[in-house]
């Protein structure tokens, strides 16, 4: 298959999403420790809802700890993570999903024995709305629900041209498929916010240019606000607006790409590491 059959969508009649200037995310002073380690050290954040931020910095900078922190994965040691306005700090991952907020992960987290149909199923029942009962009787709700799952899980798999592969095993479908197989995932519980862990790991230039293309897509069409952690500086510069640059927990920059370009702390942290742009 092609890159771009792997990552170009099907339905590219976009209706430009509204620019709400709200405030989404919000983190204030958010420490975290491991033990003695300070992974992250006063982070502050103001994502507004539509945007589209970057997190980057060195290997071990504290980028996938705040991902971790704002999904409940880690509880901040101190500090506060505010989603429009509901402290996030202390609930658990079921209850930050259920918030509409989906995530991938650095590493591909599927369910590797399942069928990608059952997959992208399984991601919606964050938002499950009928009680056990009703599920365990197969009524009322349980049948609509269930029925709501199977249509819009096969819309995703479509828009994601995955429908073919739809009872395919998902350890069977090639890297690039299984990373877009885990988008799906994280669009399946309908979010508002998406944090994408490291999309373009492992993938060639032009696979880069495609999910480039993609990603401005779904922000567009499932009217995303998207905080996005990477290493690939060319995704990085761009389509991120603005960039937050952590190097060992601390926020060093803030800007956007041209000034992070420029900063010449950035450019310390990166040396060994190969230019910045
Ligand atoms: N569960 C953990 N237990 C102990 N230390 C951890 C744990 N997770 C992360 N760390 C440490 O916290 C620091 C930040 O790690 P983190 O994974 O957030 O960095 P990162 O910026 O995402 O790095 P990379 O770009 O390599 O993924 C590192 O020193 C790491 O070794």
């Amino acid at each position: 298959m092609s890159p771009s059959a792997i990552w170009t969508p099907t339905n590219t009649n976009i209706t430009p999403s509204a620019r709400i200037h709200m405030t989404l995310l919000t983190a204030s002073k958010v420490k975290h420790y491991f033990g003695g380690l300070c992974a992250v050290s006063e982070f502050n954040l103001e994502l507004q809802a539509g945007e589209l931020m970057g997190i980057i910095g060195p290997n071990g900078a504290g980028k996938t700890t705040i991902f971790n922190l704002i999904t409940g994965v880690y509880r901040a040691s101190e500090g506060s993570i505010q989603f429009r306005g509901t402290e996030l700090v202390g609930k658990t991952p079921h209850q930050i999903t259920a918030l509409r907020i989906g995530r991938t992960f650095q590493n591909i987290r599927l369910f590797r024995d399942l069928s990608v149909l059952d997959n992208v199923r399984i991601a919606h029942y964050a938002q499950g709305e009928y009680s056990p009962l009703e599920a365990l009787l197969q009524i009322g709700r349980y049948q609509r629900e269930e029925r709501r799952i199977i249509d819009n899980s096969r819309r995703l798999l479509a828009i994601f041209h995955l429908e073919a592969m739809a009872a395919e095993t998902a350890k069977n479908l090639p890297y690039g498929l299984q990373r877009r197989l885990e988008i799906a995932r994280a669009l399946a519980i309908g979010p508002e916010l998406l944090l994408l862990d490291e999309p373009a790991a492992g993938m060639n230039p032009n696979e880069i240019d495609l999910l480039m293309e993609f990603i401005q897509w779904i922000r567009k069409e499932f009217h995303l606000t998207i905080l996005l952690i990477e290493h690939q500086m060319k995704l990085v510069m761009g389509i991120c607006e603005r960039l937050k640059v952590l190097d060992f927990g601390e926020t060093i920059a803030d800007g956007t790409p041209e000034q992070i370009q420029n900063n010449p702390k950035v450019l310390e942290a990166y040396l060994g590491e190969g230019p910045v742009g």
